[in-house]
């Protein structure tokens, strides 16, 4: 009796065995069948072994990738075991987010409104649902919006620079990330959650714990966020969660105190979330369009409580650290370079009479840097969509439905065919005379397309009055502290440096 359950347990788990080793043969053998240039991959993490284990970061895995692919349009490999296209060609990359969008409007990350209400934001939602939203939230970004902000984010950057003052004082030595994400979050906070933030004089705020947590994923939530692109509806289905439950509070409690408190007291603001207020009660204009909106099948379209929660909430996440990590950059990209800071300092300093959001959007110099700044070091170094139907490709190739595609931003800003030198910091590269050379669809910091970063705008100016409020009062140094080269963080969703970047602030003499 004993034998033969013993013969049939072991049965059981050869032929298990067996059926996933054929299963994840078959499925990472996808690309070789196909005839397509492959980065091979094996089990478990497929080809992004050493970024799933935090030995790469994201941005040097897929410049590797790039760079292997050389002479290929396109280059397939596996994330953990799902079908993965990297796309090196920028006609191709043109067709994937403009010309057949239809095809490429999701990018297949989680998102589950009912067991994660915070998960359900513009990043993450998907089809229709998306578009109807994004139409909504557009206004909210325009230059004249932006205008009726740009007095807040103005008075919020003297707090930096009185800041950068108090610590330039106690050693010379200033660590970036420190100072421009205290200044994101401030500015983030303010605009996105009616939050008079205190990250400035608040070395350990909640707001700053809360957000570290998201951008600064444990192994076991980095391993999550893998899973989910590979096996989302499984995710969704045992309800495991992404985000962690004291941020979903934190952030819950303070929409609601917020939205409460204003309508409680008549209080509006010029702010993102007043426009998200305004919004809450007030329906969608094409609300039978919502087909695959998920629960909002068939309803009228208004944001709820937890659908504006989850919109500040990503202008938190998305906004905070892809402006403080470039200012970071930019800040030291001037002090290696010191004849480019003079040349900026002085068109600053011609501007700084009126330094109105048109004067400070209008200066050429100050333009030409933050592109090139975003070029070298693009905070967020891959674009990512997801196929919902099959699509054929430039050779007649057939790429089939739920296929990940990847566009390397960083691999392509670092192609010497695309931007000659590309270690060199050449802000002249993006000069008036110069940008017809650059290759369409090679410059790509804010993605591009209908699905691009809606926030650029808003973002762009935040860094911009930083810039000119650290520089018209110091000169940026580097300092005995300052490490070099920068090494890049493994441990992060965006590009950053591993240990921050030390510079030294010495403060101009007038
Ligand atoms: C230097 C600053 C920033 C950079 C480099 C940046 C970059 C990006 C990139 C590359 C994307 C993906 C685009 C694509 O897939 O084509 C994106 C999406 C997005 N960004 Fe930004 N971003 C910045 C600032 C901001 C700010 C300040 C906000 C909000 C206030 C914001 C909100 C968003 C949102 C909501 C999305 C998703 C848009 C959608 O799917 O419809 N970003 N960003």
């Amino acid at each position: 009796m004993i034998g033969s359950l013993g013969w049939i347990t072991t049965t059981l788990i050869t032929t298990t065995l067996l059926t996933l080793f054929i299963f994840l043969k078959r499925k990472l053998d996808f690309w070789k069948n196909l005839g397509v240039a492959y980065i091979p991959g094996s089990f478990p993490f497929g080809s992004i072994r050493r970024l799933a284990t935090f030995q790469i970061s994201t941005a040097e895995l897929f410049k590797e990738f790039y760079d292997r692919g050389e002479g290929q349009k396109y280059v397939g490999y596996y994330t953990l075991f799902k079908r993965s296209l990297m796309v090196r060609d920028p006609e191709l990359i043109k067709n994937i987010l403009v010309k057949d969008f239809s095809t490429f409007v999701d990018r297949g990350v989680y998102h589950n409104l009912e067991d994660d209400p915070l998960s359900g934001h513009l990043f993450s939602i998907e089809g229709d649902y998306w578009k109807n939203l994004r139409n909504k939230l557009s206004p909210t970004f325009t230059s004249g919006k932006m205008k009726t902000m740009y007095g807040t984010v103005k008075d919020l950057s003297v707090n930096l620079r009185n800041y950068a003052k108090q610590k330039a004082a106690i050693d010379g030595s200033v660590e970036m990330k420190n100072l421009t994400g205290r200044f994101g979050l401030d500015v983030i906070a303010n605009v996105a959650l009616g939050l008079e933030g205190n990250n400035f004089n608040d070395e350990n705020s909640v707001m700053k714990r809360m957000t570290e947590m998201m951008i600064r994923p444990t192994f076991f939530q980095y391993m999550k966020t893998l899973m989910s692109l590979v096996c989302k509806d499984f995710i969704i289905y045992t309800r495991i969660r992404l985000t962690p439950k004291p941020v979903e509070d934190f952030f819950m409690r303070l929409v609601k105190k917020n939205i409460e408190y204003r309508e409680k007291m008549g209080i509006t603001r010029k702010d993102f979330m007043q426009l998200l207020i305004d919004l809450k009660d007030t329906s969608f204009p094409n609300d039978k369009d919502i087909s695959n909106g998920e629960r909002h099948k068939g309803e009228k379209l208004t944001l709820t409580l937890e659908e504006i929660a989850a919109q500040s909430f990503v202008f938190v996440l998305a906004g905070f650290e892809t402006s403080s990590v470039t200012l970071g950059f930019l800040l030291y990209e001037l002090a290696s370079h010191p004849e480019i800071q003079e040349k900026l300092y002085r068109e600053l300093e011609a501007g700084s009479a009126d330094l109105s959001y048109d004067v400070l959007l209008n200066l050429p110099y100050l333009d030409m840097i933050l592109s090139e700044t975003l070029r070298k070091h693009p905070p967020v170094p891959i674009l990512q969509r997801q196929s919902k139907g099959d699509y054929k490709l430039p050779d007649g190739k057939v790429l089939p439905a739920d296929t990940l595609v990847i566009i390397p931003v960083y691999g392509l800003h670092h192609d010497p065919k695309l931007f000659p030198n590309p270690e060199k910091f050449i802000p002249e590269r993006f000069s008036k005379e110069n940008q017809d050379n650059i290759v369409p669809y090679s410059h790509l910091p804010f993605g591009e397309g209908p699905r691009n970063c809606i926030g650029m705008r808003f973002g762009k100016m935040q860094i911009k009055l930083a810039v000119a409020s650290i520089l018209l009062h110091f000169r940026i140094e580097k300092s005995p502290k300052t490490v070099e080269p920068i090494l890049i963080e493994n441990k992060s969703f965006t590009y950053n440096a591993k240990g921050g970047i030390w510079l030294k602030l010495v403060e101009r003499k007038k």
